[in-house]
This record gives C-alpha cells, structure tokens and sequence, in this order.
C-alpha cells in the first residue's frame, strides 16, 4: 500500500515518541529502572559527591577530572565569567516586558556573532574550538542571567568573583552576598540534575542544527527556544504559578479536580519517558526540604506533598524534575521568570557535549513525512 505521494505507508510516531534516533555515550536514561547515568554514574552519585565544574568536565571529556584537571578547568572558566561589552550593551537595550530566555536567546546569538574564531565552515565545527566555546558559554551564563535578573530589580550589575565556586559565584552575582552553605549546596545539586538528559526535545534540537554543520552558537540558540516551552523547561516557572494559584495545602486536592475537569495540564508532572517517576526527583527534593527547613517555610513543603498526593491519587501521573525545582529556586530568592534561565545555565553542558558528539559523527538529520494533503490536482 502507499500514500497519496506514492510513498509506502509506515507506522506514524507521533511527536517521535518510542524512536531511537541515534546513539548517545553521554548519558543513559533507563525508564524500566528510573535510573539517569552520566558517563556511566548514576546522576545521585554525582549530586552528592561532585560538584557542578566537575560533572561540566566530565559530560565533555567523558571522565571526572584529577586534582591537576579540575583545578586548571576551574581556572580557565573562572576567568570568563565578566558579562563582554558586547552583550551587556545589547541586553540593556532589551525592554523588560521581554521574557529572560528570550534575553538569553539573543546573548548566546550575540557571543556566536562576536566570536572570531567563527571564520569558515572547518572553524564552525571544530573540536577544539567548540570545548572552549562551550567553557565560554557555561561561564558567561550565569552573568548574564544574573545581571538580568538584577536590572529587573533595579539594581546594578554585580561584578564575578574568582575565589568562588561556579554556584556560589552565580549567587554573589545574582543577589549581591554569597549565601549560607546550604543554599548553595541544594542550587549545586539542582545544576547537576538538570545538567544533561539524553534526546529531550532541546538537545534533539542542537543536534538538528549541528547536523547541517551549523555552528554551536546557533544550535545552542535553537535549543534555548526549545527549553523555553511550558512543556519542557518552561515547566518549572509554570509550577510556581500553580503553586500561587492553589495557595495553600488545603486548596490541592479541588484545585486539582476543578484543572482536570477543565482538562489542563498540570505543570511539573508526567514525562515523556518516566512513566513511574523520574530519577531526579528524590534528589532534588531533599534538597528542596533544607530550603525549606533553612528558611522555615514548612507551608511550602506541605502544598507541595499535597498536590503530588492528590495527582498520584486522581491520575498516577508523578512529578518531573521541575517539580521541586520550582518552589527550590523560589525560595533561594529568584524570580519566577528565572528559573527556566537556570535550566540554561546547566543544560548548556548537556547541550555542547551533545553537540560535539553530533559534529564528530555526523548525519544529517533530516526525516520523510508521509503527505496527507489533497490529491494532485492542477490549475
Ligand atoms: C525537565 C522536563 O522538561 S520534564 C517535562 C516538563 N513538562 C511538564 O511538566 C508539563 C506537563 N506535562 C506534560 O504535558 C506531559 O506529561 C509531557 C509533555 C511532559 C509528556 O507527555 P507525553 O509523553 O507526550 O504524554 P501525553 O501528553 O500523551 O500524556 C499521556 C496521558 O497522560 C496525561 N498527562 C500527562 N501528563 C499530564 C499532566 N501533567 N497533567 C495532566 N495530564 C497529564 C495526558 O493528558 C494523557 O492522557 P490521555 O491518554 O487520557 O489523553
Ligand atoms: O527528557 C525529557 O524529555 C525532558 C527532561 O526531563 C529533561 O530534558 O531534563
């Protein structure tokens, strides 16, 4: 049998749901075992014992670094993290009305269109060139989403320090003091979590770009796009806002019945591969209750039992990474609009590694559709 363009017929996936599209070493994502390996550790492994600088360099060279390795690496990014000239002048002339990722979606196309080393086809898919250009990217993020976050405030920049730690810096930059210990411990523990994910729609969508032997600027300002949806990473603003909307514990369970009567979706639940819970949750939910304990806010932590109860109850459907993630940042003291930002600033590793993996054994990814319009037909 074939179709109106004469194509065989085959099985449609929807939205690519079950395909096997290329293989990855980065990362593996077991649904049967709800288990997320990075480089072949298990992703609480790392939470616990690793810091962010090291799962960077590990999601890029496939091992965790010696003591010598981690210490040059945290140098060469400690050195990058100002906000450039360029981008600063282009960031302030952004209205605020406009959303943080599309303010970040235009910074990372602004370092891509500053970067002279982008001379010619070779240079945009160069190995070398693209690990610095990741380091770059991975040190420059959290200044510009800092200094976002600032003039939103009506505050004034607040320049890196270099004897601080990745997290601890991102903090200093963002609210002016380095917080106590805990919370930067539970904001490290969340950029590992969100940090690397095999095929989820944004990283599927750097490699898309990559595979036209684009550059890594452009694919990373794709991915941003992607991110962006509420369906993804945009989930975890989305959280808060229910969590605004519901108010407090009691009001879950009719919040819930009235939102699914009215068949929405509600944000920071399900997953596309996860069917019983995902692998990062525990994780991130521990560290989302010393938030809570640090700043007393058990009411928080009883919104968030109760409607993770009641979903479990009325749907079974279990929350996602975004979940804890939400009120987490909430409570360490940033906007709403910036949470999805900060999935940026940690999937920027999981985005380039995916890249220079793509670039270095590439096909262009370019799938059939089977037509369903009308029939030849002529003027
Ligand atoms: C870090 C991340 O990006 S994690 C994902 C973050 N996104 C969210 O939290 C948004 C809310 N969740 C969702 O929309 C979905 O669970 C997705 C998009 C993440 C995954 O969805 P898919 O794998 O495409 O599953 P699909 O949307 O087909 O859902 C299957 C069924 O479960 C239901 N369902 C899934 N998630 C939800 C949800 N959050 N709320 C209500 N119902 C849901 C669907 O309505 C559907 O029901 P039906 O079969 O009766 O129509
Ligand atoms: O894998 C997915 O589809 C979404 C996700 O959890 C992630 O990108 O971290």
């Amino acid at each position: 049998m074939t179709d109106l363009t004469g194509t065989p017929e085959t099985e449609i996936r929807k939205g690519l749901a079950g395909v096997v599209a290329d293989t990855t070493a980065i990362s593996k994502v077991n649904s049967e075992t709800n288990s997320l390996m990075y480089r072949g550790y298990p992703v609480q492994e790392l939470a616990e014992k690793c810091t962010f600088e090291e799962v960077a360099y590990l999601l890029w060279n496939g091992e965790l670094p010696t003591d010598e390795q981690l210490v040059a690496f945290q140098n060469a990014e400690r050195a990058q993290r100002h906000l450039d000239v360029h981008t600063k002048r282009v960031i302030d002339e952004l209205p605020l009305s406009a959303h943080p990722m599309d303010v970040i979606r235009t910074a990372v196309s602004v370092l891509g269109a500053v970067d002279e080393t982008l001379t010619d086809p070779a240079s945009m898919i160069d190995a070398d060139l693209n690990m610095q250009r990741s380091l770059t990217l991975m040190a420059k993020l959290p200044a510009i989403i800092a200094y976002d976050q600032r003039r939103r405030r009506d505050q004034e920049l607040v320049e890196p320090r270099d004897d601080l730690s990745y997290s601890a810096n991102f903090l200093h930059m963002t609210f002016g003091e380095v917080p106590d210990l805990v919370v930067v411990n539970a904001f490290d523990v969340s950029m590992i979590l969100y940090a690397e994910h095999s095929f989820n729609a944004s990283t599927f969508t750097a490699r898309v770009v990559t595979s036209t032997l684009s550059d890594l600027y452009s694919a990373v300002t794709a991915a941003v796009g992607a991110l962006k949806g509420q369906l993804h990473g945009g989930a975890n603003e989305a959280v808060m806002h229910v969590f605004e909307e519901i108010g407090t514990a009691e009001n879950a369970e009719g919040w819930l019945e009235t939102s699914l009567a009215e068949k929405r979706k509600i944000m920071g639940f399900g997953h596309r591969v996860y069917k019983n819970g995902d692998s990062r949750v525990p994780t991130m939910k521990a560290a989302l209750e010393t938030l809570v304990a640090e700043f007393d806010r058990p009411d928080m932590m009883e919104l968030y039992d109760a409607l993770e109860t009641a979903m479990t109850s009325r749907k079974n459907i279990k929350p996602n990474l975004d979940y804890p993630s939400g009120p987490a940042y909430n409570l360490i003291g940033f906007d709403t609009d910036m949470f999805t930002p900060l999935f940026v600033a940690s999937r920027i590793t999981g985005w380039t590694a995916h890249i220079m993996e793509q670039a270095g054994s590439n096909a262009l990814i370019r799938p059939l559709a089977a037509y369903s319009g009308v029939d030849e037909r002529h003027i």
